[in-house]
């Protein structure tokens, strides 16, 4: 959070393929890189592997093929070393352990204590700042089982900044938060990537992803494309990630406009009727400003 890091992150994921105990083939193949400096959407359908991956990369399942690294260092490593810092899925939180919100983004800190963790005035002033970052200091003391589902989020994603890691990881981060808190969480997280951050992001807020995004990340159980937004983020890819079912998929790139049309478009399945939507109504549109 202070200034520009040191050592840009180098993520290389390499052919990695994991298959869940049942038989659920999860990941398969898949290989991309990815540099600090960047926001990166990962995208695809439910069921995709999106978590896992995201597991994977976290080092809490172990692929069966292909190797993660991180600067040359393998996953466990650099967890060791503090390099990556993780929001997880609100679900995937027992609410009910009773924590204090401060003490919740303290433990971004314990990377770099001793093993007694006794937190210095600099943790202590950290975790002050990630907190006022997030727009949480008057809840500091606050049991994290008392706020709502948006203000938990953010307080993941204060604990997160606190850890200060080269690589910011943060699974569906706008899974039912308002538009404000959507667009503070974009705001942090574009000043995270100007200090030199990787992030990778994933979310199923198509909408948005041409507008924070540099790199995108197309999944659905491998690599279905990987790239700089303009080239990749297509509806061609999107259509072949999504198995042709796109459905509320808001592209306002030239793709879809031949024209100074800029309104936003979404994509219906072959049997639904099309609609252009501004902003957040759905209105009929005019036949020749949609193409499907
Ligand atoms: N613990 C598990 N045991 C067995 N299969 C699993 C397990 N977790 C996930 N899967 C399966 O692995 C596949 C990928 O799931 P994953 O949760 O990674 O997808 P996702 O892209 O994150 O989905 P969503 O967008 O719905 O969150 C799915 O077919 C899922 O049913």
């Amino acid at each position: 959070m202070n200034g520009l890091i040191k050592n840009l992150a180098h993520l290389s994921v390499k052919n990695i393929s994991y298959v869940y105990s049942n038989g659920n083939q999860a990941i398969k193949d898949a290989s991309f890189e990815l540099e600090g400096g960047t926001i990166c959407a990962l995208v695809g359908p439910n069921g995709g592997g999106k978590s896992t991956l995201f597991k994977s990369l976290m080092g809490v399942v172990d692929p069966m093929d292909g190797t993660v690294s991180l600067n040359g260092q393998t996953i466990k490593q650099a967890l060791r070393n503090n390099l990556i810092a993780y929001v997880p899925q609100t679900e995937e939180v027992d609410w009910d352990f009773p924590i204090l919100v401060r003490d919740v983004v303290m433990m971004g800190r314990y990377g770099s204590m001793n093993l007694l963790r006794i937190a210095s005035r600099n943790d202590h002033l950290e975790v002050d700042k990630a907190i006022d970052l997030v727009g949480l200091t008057d809840y500091k003391t606050r049991q994290i089982g008392e706020l709502s589902g948006g203000q938990k989020k953010r307080v993941f994603l204060a604990r997160a900044l606190a850890q200060q890691g080269k690589v910011l990881m943060l699974d569906e981060p706008f899974t039912g938060v308002d538009v404000k808190t959507e667009n503070a969480i974009i705001d942090l997280l574009q000043r995270s990537r100007e200090q030199g951050h990787l992030i990778l992001i994933s979310t199923h807020n198509l909408g948005s992803v041409p507008e924070f995004c540099d790199q995108v990340v197309l999944f659905n159980r491998s690599v279905i494309g990987f790239g700089g937004i303009s080239e990749t983020f297509t509806e061609e890819n999107l259509r072949k990630t999504f198995g042709g079912v796109l459905r509320h998929i808001k592209l306002s790139s030239t793709e879809l406009h031949d024209d100074d049309d800029t309104r936003v478009v979404t994509v219906l399945t072959d049997d639904e009727r099309p609609a252009v939507f501004y902003g957040n109504t759905q209105q009929d549109p005019p036949s020749s400003t949609v193409k499907d």
